[in-house]
């Protein structure tokens, strides 16, 4: 039988590493870059340190005939690369966050600018360097449809990057979003020194929250809890490898956000993602006490300095 042929678009960290694992699953991967390299390029810029297997072509053309096409741009241009796609290939949204303007969510963008094909979303805690380097992984494959996930699983599996099938998309984007959020704030914290106490706490109180929003527009309790929710949340909250992380830590000892971003070509895709969270939160009725503060600390609101109260200071509640 002859091999499935994957197209992974955007040949940033992530899509480099998910071109290298798709490769191992037994794939002719083709990794669509926008910007060009020179003929014979094994390694690229995001991850140097990884030789591309033999079987991952690199393009500058949009891919026509895959029969799975893995979307790894950053959020903020899902929409303008969706309009460019071509074939019928079933999707899948590879990367985490809301579109600033709308609050769109991953899925809802590829569904209005390819509403004819077949979509799910991949997310878990995954750094894209171990993952390429074939360290063990684990991570959410949701789809609409649980046998459509499970296809996906199938293409998409090796014996070092584990995934679970999910008919919850909607609690797996919602998740994969606010942690990306919940991580600036856990790096303010920590760089504010609040100490690890305070993180913890920020963290479990930041699942709370993160699963009244995905239960207010129809996702599971139990997503939040898995892979996607809480296993993202405590890499992205404690690893130094996070781009949203380090952020915050930056943040937090009282950097300046414009400074922060001039001195960084990597995507952090929390700071675009909190005000678009808030908002949609709003639009449900939630209250999200840390992703409204994690939104005013980015926009300059109020001083780092605060961030104690901001994150503590609150009314007395029952967990
Ligand atoms: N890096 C990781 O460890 C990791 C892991 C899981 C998920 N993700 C998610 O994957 C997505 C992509 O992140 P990344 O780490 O691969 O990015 P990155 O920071 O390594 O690079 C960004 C990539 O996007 C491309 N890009 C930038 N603007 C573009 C545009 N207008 N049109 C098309 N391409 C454009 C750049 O050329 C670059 O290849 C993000 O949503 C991120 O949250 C990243
Ligand atoms: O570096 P970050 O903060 O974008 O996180 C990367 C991945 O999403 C971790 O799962």
């Amino acid at each position: 039988m002859a091999a499935p042929k994957i197209a992974v678009i955007g040949a940033g960290a992530w899509g480099t590493a998910l071109a290298c694992s798709s490769a191992r699953a037994g794939a002719d991967v083709t990794l669509w870059m926008r910007t060009p390299v020179p003929p014979g390029t094994r390694r690229l810029p995001r991850l140097p340190d990884v030789e591309l297997p033999e079987n991952v072509t690199i393009t500058g053309e949009m891919p026509e005939d895959a029969d799975l096409t893995l979307m790894v741009v950053p959020v903020q241009t899902l929409r303008t690369m969706g309009e460019k796609l071509r074939g019928n290939s079933p999707l899948i949204a590879c990367c985490k966050g809301l579109e600033h303007d709308s609050s769109a969510l991953p899925l809802t963008m590829l569904a209005e600018t390819q509403p004819h094909r077949a979509r799910g979303v991949l997310s878990g805690p995954n750094f894209a360097i171990e993952v390429a380097q074939g360290l063990p992984a684990a991570a959410t494959v949701a789809a609409e449809d649980l046998d459509q996930a499970r296809a996906f699983v199938g293409l998409l599996s090796t014996p070092a990057f584990r995934l679970y099938a999910s008919d919850d998309p909607l609690g797996v984007q919602i998740a994969s979003a606010a942690k990306n959020v919940i991580a600036i704030g856990a790096g303010i914290a920590i760089g504010a020194g609040l100490g690890e106490n305070a993180r913890a706490a920020l963290i479990t109180r930041a699942i709370a929250e993160i699963g009244r929003l995905s239960a207010a527009m129809g996702g599971r309790a139990t997503t939040i809890s898995g892979l996607s929710g809480l296993g993202d949340l405590i890499l992205t909250c404690t690893g130094r490898g996070s781009r949203n992380y380090s952020l915050g830590l930056a943040l937090g000892t009282g950097e300046n956000l414009a400074d922060i971003l001039r001195h960084r070509s990597t995507v952090a895709e929390g700071v675009a993602t909190a005000p678009a969270l808030l908002r949609l939160a709003q639009r449900h009725g939630v209250d999200m006490p840390i992703v409204e503060t994690v939104t005013g600390l980015l926009a300059g609101d109020f001083d780092p300095a605060r961030a104690r109260d901001l994150l503590l200071d609150r009314p007395p509640a029952t967990e």
